[in-house]
Parts: C-alpha cells; structure tokens; sequence
C-alpha cells in the first residue's frame, strides 16, 4: 500500500469535479486524500455540497468547511467517489474494511456514478484475499453467521468468518449499530451469485461486495494514476 499512489489517485479525482456537483464522499485513507483535496478547493471558492459515507468522513469534512446533505435532502448525487479494499478488471470490488459499506453502497448506488480510487496494491484478479466483510444484525449474529458459511460454501467459497473486534475484544459496531463478520474466503469464484445470496439471509443486512456499481477507477501510480474502465 503506497499513501503516494493513494494521493495521486485522489489528485486526478478532481479533474472530474465541476461546480454545482453533488458527490458522495466515500470512507477511508483513499478516500480521506480526496476529501482533504476538495476541501482545499472548497475554500478557494468551488460551490460543492456532499453526502459522507460515515461519520468519521462527516467529521473530516465538516472541519474542513465542505458543505454537506444528506440523500433525505438531496436524493440524487453525480459522483460518488471512495476507495476500496480490492477491485478486479470489471471493475466488482470488496468494500467495508473500515466497516462502512452499506453507507457507502447506499450513497454509491445513489449517485449517477461512482468513481474508485486505489493504490496498485488493491488490483487483483480474484476477488477473496481480503476478507470479505458481511454487516449483521446483532440479534441471533451466530446462526447469521452459520448460515454466511453455508450459503459460501454452497458458492465454493471456504474459510473461516470471524466476527470483527476492537483491539479489547469488544464487538466493532457500524455507523447503524450492526457487527460486521470477516469471511476469509481466499478466492470467491461467483462474486455476483455470492452477493444475491448472502443478502437473502434474514439477518444479513448486506455484504462488501459491491457489483456493476463503480463506473471507473482511477488507480494512483509511483507517477501519477492510471484510468480503468470496467471489462465486460
Ligand atoms: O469501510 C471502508 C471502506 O470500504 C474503504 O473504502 C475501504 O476499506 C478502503 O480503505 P482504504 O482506502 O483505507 O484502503
């Protein structure tokens, strides 16, 4: 993982930001580059308002004086833009590695496009190496998690799923008070059958795996930052 690669994507993230746009502001270290870049270009005078995917990316931007909605207010959004923990060549990705995926698939799919911004590091070409991140309900987690691995394994994936901690072993709760559950598949081979699936089970209130959503991804370089567009 490279924070230059990272910042060079959110650089070149900006060239698609116009005056008047309402964008979606994803979660994380990617995504907080871009942030802190709009906010500079915010103060210089460039009229924005935005929709945070979590309430760290709220707090960011409020302190750095961007304008912000919500989609009760403002229900359709130009671009989303936000990192991700892995993307393959069309472009599916795994989300939720700072347990904020369904705020960030709710503001994604919100938005006429989402715009993924990357190091190098989280191009792969199997998706499943980083564990794939299932949000919750806390009522009855164990048998939701129980089921997770049956519905997995009935899509070949294997491997363990651990419910996520802070370092005091305290359960990790979401921005919407869920848990989240690490499921360490290794690969998934189906990642769009896996996804229908694990959102069927009562319990599951969605899952990392965001499909035919991102539009583009802008991948930071040692130099400067590669465009890529979905292959069929
Ligand atoms: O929940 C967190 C988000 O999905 C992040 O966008 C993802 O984990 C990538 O984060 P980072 O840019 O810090 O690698």
């Amino acid at each position: 993982m490279s924070d230059a690669q990272k910042r060079h994507a959110a650089i070149r993230a900006l060239d698609f930001v116009e005056g008047g746009m309402k964008l979606g502001l994803g979660t994380g270290s990617t995504a907080e580059h871009f942030v802190r870049l709009l906010g500079e270009r915010v103060a210089e005078g460039l009229n924005v308002v935005g929709v945070p995917t979590s309430e760290r990316t709220a707090a960011l931007a409020e302190e750095l004086g961007i304008p912000l909605t919500n989609l009760d207010e403002t229900p359709e959004l130009d671009i989303t833009f936000d990192g991700a923990d892995e993307l393959d060549s069309q472009l599916r990705l795994i989300k939720g590695g700072g347990g904020a995926l369904l705020r960030e698939k709710i503001v994604a799919t919100a938005s006429k496009r989402m715009i993924v911004l990357a190091d190098t590091s989280k191009v792969v070409k199997t998706l499943g190496k980083f564990p794939l991140p299932v949000e919750v309900i806390p009522f009855g987690s164990r048998v939701t998690a129980m089921k997770i691995a049956e519905t997995a394994r009935a899509f070949g994936c294997e491997g363990p799923i651990e419910p996520r901690d802070d370092d005091y072993d305290v359960p990790f709760l979401t921005d919407s008070e869920n848990f989240i559950y690490d499921c360490q598949f290794g690969a998934i081979p189906d990642p769009d059958g896996l996804s229908r699936a694990l959102n069927l089970i009562p319990g599951v209130v969605d899952n990392g795996l965001f499909i035919s959503i991102a539009s583009l991804a802008i991948v930071g370089t040692d130099k400067g930052a590669d465009l890529i567009e979905p292959k069929p």
